[in-house]
């Protein structure tokens, strides 16, 4: 059997999935989390079930050989199932990278040019490559952009409305990010309802600890709410989301804070953090029940921007057929979604409680029979669709 292993590297921890290059069959799968903190953890999942580990994890390299010494202890052996590649998710692909792509040097140095447009994942991609070609050298590796699916986002959509000669030579436009999400969950949401992907008009809302809002015209990304970095849009764990831009004039001059403090304030110290002191939706929630007031805001605030993104949306599609939900919150926040979908009926949605509230971890209707608009429930499977675009990639580069 041979296998595709991906990996999901995030600032301080990644996610990998070894996935069957026949049978699409997840093999195993684990976290690798705290890098750099003294207390490092690995979580893997295989034939064997779950095993998990302490130890310090000092960075990626580490990191990456915890996660191979978890597959050597509890298998599945990766000398049974050979590599055909390893899958990198890439956050930023900037206006070069729209195909998955396999990485050579040259694509390494263009990753880490894009670092200052994604400075939260870029850098920490680069370092989960390079670990994974020092630890798999004759394997090919390939980078799966979060950018590339809103390649097709009109000029109207990607256009910052700033001084254009400026905006040319520094590369700012909207991107977008977590396409590879969006593109798996749409097109799960049309073969899961039976009908054609090219006649729906979706709107799909990916809500993790990073979240986005995407607009899907047949098959397409049409608008989506990240911007040239993945801090505009939706309130999230520790980033602000929308904001008036003269706020940072006005902090930068009256609380004097530098470019860099900016930077820290709105990437990692926003967001539900921000509002609530807790960066985690489980905690905002618990501390909500609990009367906590401002864990209360800052869940009305994070309903008030989906609701605001939704109907936009709508209006831009010029009509709407399905609404999904997805990844960590979206998936399992049951009362989330009932607060962001509350008051939507102008727009023909009308969810059904019990629908709602059920668990399970597979895709499913939420919506009312009688609701024109189809709310679902989708996993997302960023790893499962990064192992399928590598493999195209590496068969394609060989005429496989
Ligand atoms: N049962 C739950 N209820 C509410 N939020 C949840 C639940 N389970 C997970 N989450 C949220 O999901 C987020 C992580 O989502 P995930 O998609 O894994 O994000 P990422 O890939 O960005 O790390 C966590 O911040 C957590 O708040
Ligand atoms: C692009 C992005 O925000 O990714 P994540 O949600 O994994 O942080
Ligand atoms: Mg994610």
């Amino acid at each position: 059997m041979s296998a595709v292993l991906v990996v999901n590297s995030g600032s301080s921890s990644f996610k990998y999935q070894l996935i069957d290059s026949e049978t699409e069959k997840s093999l195993a799968s684990g976290l690798v989390e705290r890098i750099g903190e003294s207390s490092g953890h690995t979580t893997h999942r295989g034939p064997n079930g779950t095993s998990e580990r302490s130890l310090e994890i000092p960075d990626h390299t580490v990191g990456f050989r915890a996660m191979l010494d978890a597959f050597a202890a509890e298998g599945p052996s990766l000398d049974e199932n050979p590599l055909d590649a390893v899958g990198h998710r890439v956050v930023h692909g900037g206006k070069r990278f729209f195909e998955p792509t396999i990485v050579t040097p040259l694509v390494e140095i263009n990753i880490e040019d894009l670092s200052d447009l994604a400075p939260l994942h870029n850098p920490a991609n680069l370092e989960g490559i390079r670990a994974a070609k020092k630890a798999f050298p004759d394997v090919p590796h390939v980078a799966v952009f979060d950018t590339a699916f809103h390649q097709t986002l009109a000029p109207e959509a990607y256009t910052y409305a700033i001084d254009a000669e400026l905006a040319e030579r520094h590369r700012v436009r909207r991107y977008g990010f977590h396409g590879t999400s969006h593109k798996y969950v749409s097109e799960t949401a049309a073969a899961y309802l039976g009908r054609p992907l090219g006649e729906l008009r979706q709107i799909v809302l990916h809500l993790g600890n990073g979240a986005s809002a995407c607009a899907v015209d047949g098959g397409r990304s049409v608008e989506t709410s990240m911007g040239m970095t993945p801090l505009e849009g939706l309130v999230m764990g520790t980033r602000s989301g929308d904001l008036d831009p003269a706020v940072l004039i006005h902090l930068a001059r009256r609380a004097q804070l530098s470019t860099d403090d900016l930077d820290e304030l709105l990437n990692r110290r926003s967001g539900l953090l921000g509002l609530s002191g807790r960066g985690d939706m489980r905690d905002v929630r618990r501390a909500a029940g609990r009367g906590d007031d401002a864990a209360a805001l800052a869940l009305q605030v994070t309903v008030h921007r989906l609701k605001h993104y939704i109907g936009a949306y709508t209006a831009l599609l010029g009509r709407l057929d399905v609404l999904t939900f997805t990844a960590g919150v979206g998936e399992n926040d049951a009362a989330l979604r009932a607060e962001v979908l509350s008051g939507l009926e102008v727009l023909g949605i009308r969810l059904d409680p019990e629908r709602n509230a059920t668990t399970s971890r597979e895709a499913r209707v939420i919506s009312a029979d009688d609701s024109a608009v189809t709310v679902l429930v989708v996993p997302t499977n960023e790893e499962l669709e990064i192992s399928r675009q590598s493999l195209e990639a590496v068969r394609g580069a060989t005429g496989g």
